[in-house]
């Protein structure tokens, strides 16, 4: 039996977090490769190491003297090595990575060297063999990630290798320069592991007892989720629940490799299983809420709309000539709202509008903004009648305009617009219909 375990920022943000680790995998021998984040906060108001990285390089790179951020980088990891009463010495790697900073080594080599170090004192507390992932996690030439040439890699390198540490975040460029993931992306490293070494459980480790129903700063105390599908956590992780990453899933769905939510500082815990499939009925009518910030419309208006073949492709090519992806397309009879990223569409706002007027005249088009999409999810939801009149209901109760409702084909999900404003008050009022009202 194997399990690839990977631990969070948060598990590992101090000597007393890595000793918790310790303990954990120790407990279990089938505990056999482990992916390390980067220390993350030890209070709240602390930094993470990676932030800590991003700006010192950031100082580096503007020319100004950077030794003292760096310096303090070292600290953090000096405090965790002497905690751990280990004989071992990062002094030659931070001097390299001086030299790297100096020379403009890219901000992602920057960011790696968070989870870097971290493995290399992990590694040594263990008594693991030390794998750095530059040496078995591959992206292509267009800065993808190469999941066929790691495959073969990462497995064939792991057959010999019975027990690891590999860093999480990062891999290399075919030219052999360090590129990371996305934020939060040491997931999708632990998920890569699993696939390559075809583990029995991919653990996840972090420092709450599971999936919540949502977000712990919205609801206090929210339930945690007892067993969740594929394609219940991906909707919800998209959706801005940040406990796990939302690519995280692909590499071992791929083998039906199930994964374990669980707490280092409650490790008795059951935590939240994700599985392809089960026969096990839900607790609730829904599995989640969660939702984002940050997103705009583009309304249109335009008299027999429906008719006109093509009005839908000549919008979209719009978006897609000025190099944007929507989230969302709700539309009626004379009426089709597109929604996108309010960050990434603030730039080119005036482009598109005047490319909308050419390309489908429109009668009548403005723009919402600050509007906050909320996704209700459930596998439940689909053989429950009366779920969305109980949502609207609930947050008409509460006084929330709802600016959008789109629900997914699969019946899966219902995604709901409001003003940025009602975000939490109605992640609050969704819950209480649907959990607290309902136990
Ligand atoms: N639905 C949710 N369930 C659990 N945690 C959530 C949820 N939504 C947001 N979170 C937040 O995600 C945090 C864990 O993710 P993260 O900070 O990335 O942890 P780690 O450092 O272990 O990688 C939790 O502390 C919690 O505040
Ligand atoms: N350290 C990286 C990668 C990561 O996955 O971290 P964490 O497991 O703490 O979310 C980040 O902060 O984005």
């Amino acid at each position: 039996m194997k399990k690839v375990v990977k631990f969070g920022g948060s598990s590992l943000a101090s000597a007393q977090q890595f000793s918790k680790v310790k303990s954990i995998i120790t407990a279990d021998k089938h505990r056999r490769y482990v992916i390390p984040s980067a220390p993350g906060k030890r209070f709240s108001g602390d930094t993470k190491v990676t932030d800590m990285l991003y700006d010192c390089y950031d100082t580096a790179v503007s020319g100004s003297n950077f030794e003292e951020k760096l310096d303090k980088i070292h600290e953090r990891y000096n405090e965790i090595i002497e905690g751990l009463h280990l004989d071992l010495s990062l002094d030659k790697e931070f001097d390299k990575i001086y030299e790297y900073f100096k020379n403009g080594a890219g901000v992602n080599y920057a960011a790696s060297r968070g989870e870097y170090l971290n493995g290399i004192i992990m590694a040594n507390y263990l008594g693991f063999e030390f794998i750095d992932a530059a040496e078995v996690i591959f992206f292509d030439e267009d800065g993808e990630f190469d999941s066929e040439k790691t495959n073969n890699i990462l497995s064939l390198r792991l057959e010999k290798t019975d027990c690891a540490v590999i860093p999480g975040f990062y891999g290399a460029m075919p030219n052999g320069t360090i590129k990371t993931f996305s934020r939060g992306g040491s997931d999708i490293t632990g998920s890569i592991v699993a696939r390559a070494v075809k583990a029995d459980l991919y653990e996840n480790w972090t420092d709450v007892s599971g999936f919540l129903v949502t977000d712990p700063h919205i609801v206090e105390n929210p339930e945690p989720i007892e067993i969740i599908t594929y394609r219940e956590l991906r909707e919800l992780a998209y959706m801005g629940a940040s406990v796990l990453h939302d690519e995280a899933i692909f590499p071992v769905r791929r083998e039906g490799i199930p994964i374990n939510i669980k707490n280092t500082n409650d490790p008795s815990a059951p935590g939240t299983l994700i599985v392809e499939s089960t026969c096990k009925k839900p607790k609730y009518t829904i599995t989640g809420i969660a939702g984002k910030k940050g997103f705009a419309s583009v309304n249109l208006e335009k008299d027999r709309m429906n008719t006109e073949i093509g009005f839908g492709r000549r919008v979209l090519s719009v978006f897609e000539e000025n190099g944007l992806s929507f989230e969302h397309m709700p539309s009626g009879i004379d009426t089709m709202s597109v929604f996108v990223q309010q960050s990434d569409f603030e730039e080119k706002e005036q482009k598109i509008l005047a490319g909308l007027h050419r390309s489908v005249d429109p009668d009548f088009l403005e723009i919402h903004s600050n509007i906050a999409l909320i996704a209700v999810v459930g596998r439940g939801m689909k053989s429950t009648e009366g779920t969305a009149g109980k949502l609207f209901a609930a947050l008409a109760k509460e006084d929330i305009n709802i600016r959008m409702i789109d629900q997914g084909s699969s019946e899966l999900n219902i995604i709901i617009g409001v003003n940025e404003k009602d975000f939490e008050k109605a992640t609050r009022a969704i819950y209480h219909v649907f959990i607290t009202a309902s136990r």
